[in-house]
């Protein structure tokens, strides 16, 4: 089942939750673990282990593994494939964006049965304009795979650049995803919005009103489960992610687990 249809049958009264994977540097010393692309591929199938059964969706951040070059991706793919194979939604957290002939390119490595890293929803950014993303759009569309397109990022760095201009930028980028899903099947694209703005989470769930919603910035970044469940009674929709919180609860499988049912 893609991750649109698995959300939508999703019952109403809960947060959709979402378990990071990210093998910071830090998390891996903490661990008692090597900082080499063994050691996040440890720390990874770990973290699947707390995550499975307990949230439906986890979100390796590609960053972590490529900074581990070949070996890195290596381990990046098998945990993909592990993911999925115990049956978790897997969300690459990669932000791609570029020319559209590039972003082609992208999309042929994460969407799709022929893609080396095949993965049910990514992350992209627009910030080289809506348009360009349009290839790896359509092969979502084609292969039931979902992006959630960057918008209202969780970090304050992002506000000036994002809140820019009138109306505001991410407000023409929600535009731009409302007529692109109007023209197909509203089933291909939501966005990220940081759980640390829920002001702004309100305000996109609104204008998208079929559209899912990955909300980081849970726990570590400040924000709290709490700050984002009066937004609607359709709690599914947002999909809470932690990531070094998570991970500073490990490496015992039961802790973690602990730590995510409080998400
Ligand atoms: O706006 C955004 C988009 C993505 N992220 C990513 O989510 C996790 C958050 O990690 P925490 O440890 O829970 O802070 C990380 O991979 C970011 O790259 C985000 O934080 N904000």
């Amino acid at each position: 089942m893609t991750l649109f249809e698995t959300l939508s049958k999703a019952p109403y009264d809960a947060l959709t939750r979402c378990v990071g994977i990210d093998p910071t540097q830090d998390t891996l010393s903490a661990w008692g673990l090597d900082d080499t692309a063994a050691g996040a591929r440890k720390f990874a199938l770990t973290m699947l282990e707390a995550a499975h059964n307990n949230a439906s969706i986890v979100k390796p951040q590609v960053a972590y593994f490529e900074r581990f070059g070949v070996e890195g991706y290596r381990a990046l793919t098998d945990i993909i494939k592990e993911a999925r194979k115990m049956g978790l939604l897997v969300l690459a957290d990669a932000k791609r964006g570029d020319i559209g002939s590039t972003v082609d390119a992208y999309s042929r490595a994460w969407l799709g049965n022929d893609a080396p890293m095949q993965v049910d929803a990514i992350t992209v950014t627009p910030y080289l304009g809506f348009a360009s993303l349009a290839p790896l759009l359509e092969r979502a569309y084609d292969t039931g795979a979902y992006v959630f397109v960057v918008t209202r990022s969780s970090n304050p760095e992002g506000t000036a650049l994002q809140e820019h201009g009138s109306p505001k930028l991410w407000h023409s980028i929600l535009d731009d995803i409302a007529n692109w899903e109007a023209a197909r099947n509203n089933k291909t694209i939501g966005a990220v919005v940081g759980a640390t703005v829920p002001e702004d989470l309100k305000y996109a769930l609104d204008v998208l009103p079929n559209a899912y919603f990955l909300a980081p910035g849970i726990g570590q970044q400040g924000a709290k489960p709490d700050d984002v469940k009066a937004l609607t009674p359709d709690l599914k929709r947002i999909i809470v992610n932690s990531s070094r919180r998570l991970a500073a609860a490990g490496p015992k499988v039961s802790d973690i687990q602990t730590a995510i049912e409080q998400i």
